[in-house]
């Protein structure tokens, strides 16, 4: 049996979450560098939970200078087993109005600035990411939102640009066209870390803007993201600590395997790997490195 713990990271104005009791703020040392923050762990509930913001408080990081790696490394070290992401998102979808809630289940990464995997040179893996979000802490997410009265639709795609800058019209409407639903700059890497990590991964895109492609309202810019991101900061902790106390106390086999991903993974054989290389991936891959 694997105790679950919840994880939860914030996006642009998700700095906190208010809620969780007995608040322990968190160092946690990686191999990979410096994390956006200090943890904060607790509980909600019977349920440990560990808050991270994405951006650091402040939000002294943009989407390059993340360091991914590190905050899926230090959630790995908390023991956290599923992760949610809160995400301020544009959408492409007149429907998926400022305030709704999208749980998306795909991703397309047009990043191209970011470390974007824990392996490598000296032990190589590649793992599935066919359906990158887990099925169940989804299902878990929709169920929190319907008894909480939030709009939202399950299911979707969010293409992750690199940014800092927002999409061209050209840009924008190309992605309506080709039928992506959101848009963000923060899902990627860390969906693939956290797959990697074999952390269950689910995403709350919180719809802020109609990116600029919507005739009748403005391009998007901060000021608009911020003002909705601000009212959509008391949704999402009430939502998260609804999700929490109905959360089971065992981590529930995911159907997409995203809790042994791992397994049969690593192509580098014993003798090749890096001794370097695997002192770093103690957490995320010990499982497998080193089984008991
Ligand atoms: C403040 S607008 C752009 C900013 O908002 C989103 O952040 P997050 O995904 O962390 O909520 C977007 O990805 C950009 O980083
Ligand atoms: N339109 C948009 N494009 C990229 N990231 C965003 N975050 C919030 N709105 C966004």
């Amino acid at each position: 049996m694997t105790k679950a713990i919840l994880g939860i990271i914030g996006g642009s104005g998700v700095y906190d979450l208010p809620g969780i009791e007995d608040v322990r703020e968190t160092r946690i040392d990686s191999p990979w560098g410096e994390p956006s923050d200090v943890l904060r762990m607790g509980r909600i509930g019977e349920t440990e939970v560990a808050f991270l913001p994405r951006h650091g408080r402040g939000h002294r990081l943009s989407p390059s200078d993340i360091n991914y790696r590190a905050n899926i490394d230090v959630m790995k070290r908390a023991g956290v087993t599923d992760l949610i992401s809160v995400s301020a998102c544009g959408s492409f979808r007149q429907e998926y109005h400022p305030g709704f809630f999208v749980l998306v289940d795909q991703y397309v990464d047009r990043t191209h600035k970011r470390e974007n995997s824990f392996f490598g040179k000296g032990c190589v893996a590649h793992v599935p990411m066919a359906h990158p979000v887990g099925p169940l802490l989804q299902k878990r997410i929709a169920s929190a939102a319907e008894a909480e009265g939030i709009p939202f639709a399950v299911g979707g795609t969010l293409v992750c640009i690199e940014g800092p800058q927002f999409s061209t019209y050209a840009e924008s409407i190309t992605y309506k066209e080709l039928g992506y639903d959101v848009i963000g700059m923060t899902a990627m890497p860390e969906a693939k870390l956290a797959r990697e990590a074999e952390i269950t991964y689910a995403t709350i895109a919180m719809v802020t803007d109609y990116d600029c492609w919507h005739p009748e309202h403005d391009d998007v810019d901060v000021a608009s993201v911020v003002a909705v991101a601000h009212q959509n900061a008391t949704k999402v902790a009430r939502l998260v600590a609804r999700i929490a106390r109905d959360f089971p106390a065992e981590h529930e086999p995911c159907p997409v395997r995203s809790d042994r991903a791992l397994e049969g993974a690593i192509m580098t054989a014993s003798s090749a790997r890096d001794p370097e290389l695997l002192k770093k991936l103690d957490a995320v891959a010990g499982r497998v490195l080193h089984p008991a």
